[in-house]
């Protein structure tokens, strides 16, 4: 017990002293360490995003493999470079064997399957939050993946910082292929061991006391620099949000209105033993304003997918081209709950952009409208995930019509808004049909839909019932069954 409170006296004093020598032994664990875990996060980052997407004969083994070297002692990390820079070894001729270069290399390779380990969980979970949204953006699976590592840098720093302790804290690997050679390859945990070995326990107990200082620095140090990032000045934010300036107007298209832009044929989507949709034919006309309606469940956000272009189990759906521009369509989705980068409000449209392949130089004009448009400039430079619902998907509609795009495809863009922010998106997308862009949109409100649509389709159990002009939906023309019942039972309260 004795040892254990003078090892702690003893730290303190060689903390205070700084002492030239263990300042030299603290500097180089540090270098080392830090080196190995940067050469690290480089693969083990890029391995991880890599891992989380890729998919090909044998990723589930090599995903198991990644996991199990976690456990790699780090001994046998230390045994096999030493194998491989010794004089007879492979890389004998480089010369490196009892350098610190030896001890980053043996340490990177300790630290790389626990970067990548952790990255893949990390880049798993946040695109089953977003992945989808990222995807309808334009990103390519590994695209998405690296923004995900952007998206949660918090997440990042931890893993790194997991990774740098264990580099760090290890003396197998740094004693093999290190030596321990005083002031050359001398680090902290060849130091504790050595006095351990000589029974001065009390200076070894005092060395990690020191070793567990120098971590926590560096993690204070990271805090710090978080805290300091959370209160820098971002912008204007309790300035009053301007109201929605109007959409402007696309140049002129001399358009073709009601021309066919998207035909799906018998389209059908199964989850497993879900039929989510069953043989729905539906044509999407330019300058419609399709709205989607039925219950819970009955293939709404499905028909749009797969309208947009997600691919269906059977039967298909064309793009044709816009006439008389002889292009295909552009298109665009929004979500009920829009995914926004960790960014600022300005960089989650640029993010967009970027991915949609617009040229750089284009991007600042594009965004600063898109934002205008929506009454979102003044908040530009806050954080995305700190705005209202309503302003959030304010901004999710602002990088859709970033896009410029063609049609709209808008999965009940207004669910979980109050009435006042369900007006603002409300006036944007008429605004923006107004403007030249076809829209299809879903939603459970059928005054909403009675107030946007030009046609409505009534959907349930993923079949579509009945598909009319909105005056005649709405307008008492005999309808089948099901869908008067819904009506009926919707619009009870009139
Ligand atoms: N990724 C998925 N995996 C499994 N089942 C799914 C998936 N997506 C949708 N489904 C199922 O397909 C059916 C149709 O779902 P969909 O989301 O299209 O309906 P919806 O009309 O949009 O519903 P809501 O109004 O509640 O959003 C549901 O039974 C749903 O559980």
């Amino acid at each position: 017990m004795h040892t254990i409170t003078d090892s702690w006296a003893l730290a303190w004093q060689l903390v205070l002293k700084a002492d030239p020598e263990l300042l030299g032994i603290v500097a180089l664990s540090l270098r080392v360490s830090a080196t190995a875990s940067a050469a690290g996060a480089v693969a083990g980052l890029l391995l991880g995003a890599w891992l989380a997407v890729a998919r090909f004969p044998g990723h589930a083994l090599l995903v198991w493999l990644v996991n199990t070297l976690l456990a790699l002692p780090a001994v046998v990390v230390g045994l096999l470079v030493y194998l491989l820079l010794s004089r007879s070894g492979p890389l004998g001729a480089l010369g490196i064997l009892f350098t610190p270069t030896a001890m980053v290399v043996a340490q990177s390779l300790l630290v790389t399957p626990l970067v990548a380990a952790l990255t893949r969980r990390l880049v798993l979970a946040a695109l089953a939050e977003g992945g989808d949204q990222l995807h309808t953006l334009g990103a390519r699976p590994l695209t998405a993946a690296l923004l995900m590592l952007v998206h949660d840098r918090l997440g990042v720093a931890t893993v790194l910082l997991t990774a740098f302790a264990r580099a760090i804290a290890e003396v197998g690997a740094v004693m093999i292929v290190g030596g321990n050679i005083a002031g050359i390859t001398r680090v902290m945990t060849t130091t504790i061991a050595l006095e351990t070995s000589k029974g001065d326990l009390g200076l070894a107990l005092a060395l990690g006391g020191v070793l567990l200082a120098v971590v926590g620095a560096v993690n204070g140090a990271i805090g710090l620099l978080h805290w300091l990032g959370g209160r820098m000045p971002r912008g204007a934010g309790t300035n009053p949000v301007p109201a929605p300036a109007p959409v402007p107007r696309r140049p002129a298209a001399p358009a073709t209105p009601g021309a066919p832009l998207v035909v799906a044929e018998q389209v059908s989507v199964r989850f497993g033993q879900v039929r989510a949709l069953q043989d729905v034919s539906l044509t999407l006309r330019r300058g419609d304003r399709l709205v989607l309606v039925g219950a819970n469940g009955s293939g709404k956000t499905t028909l749009l997918r797969a309208l947009q272009g997600q691919r269906p189990s059977t039967g298909r759906c064309t793009h044709l081209a816009l006439q008389p521009e002889g292009r295909l369509p552009r298109t665009a989705m929004v979500f009920q709950r829009p995914f926004l980068l960790r960014l600022s409000v300005r960089r989650n449209v640029l993010v967009g952009l970027w991915l949609a392949g617009v040229p750089a130089a284009e991007r600042a004009a594009r965004c600063h409208d898109a934002l205008a448009c929506v009454g979102l400039l003044a908040q530009a430079g806050r954080p995305a995930r700190v705005l209202s619902g309503g302003q959030q998907q304010r901004l999710g509609l602002a990088r859709a019509w970033s896009l410029q795009p063609d049609i709209l495809f808008l999965d009940e863009p207004t669910a979980s808004l109050d009435p006042g922010a369900q007006r603002e998106i409300e006036t944007l997308v008429h605004a923006m049909a107004q403007g030249g862009i076809t829209v299809a949109m879903s939603t459970h409100h059928l005054g909403q839909a009675r107030r946007l649509a030009t046609r409505v389709a009534y959907l349930q159990g993923g079949r579509l019932v009945v598909e009319r002009p909105a005056a005649q939906f709405f307008g008492g023309t005999p309808l089948p069954d099901e869908a008067a019942q819904f009506l009926a039972g919707e619009l009870g309260w009139r």
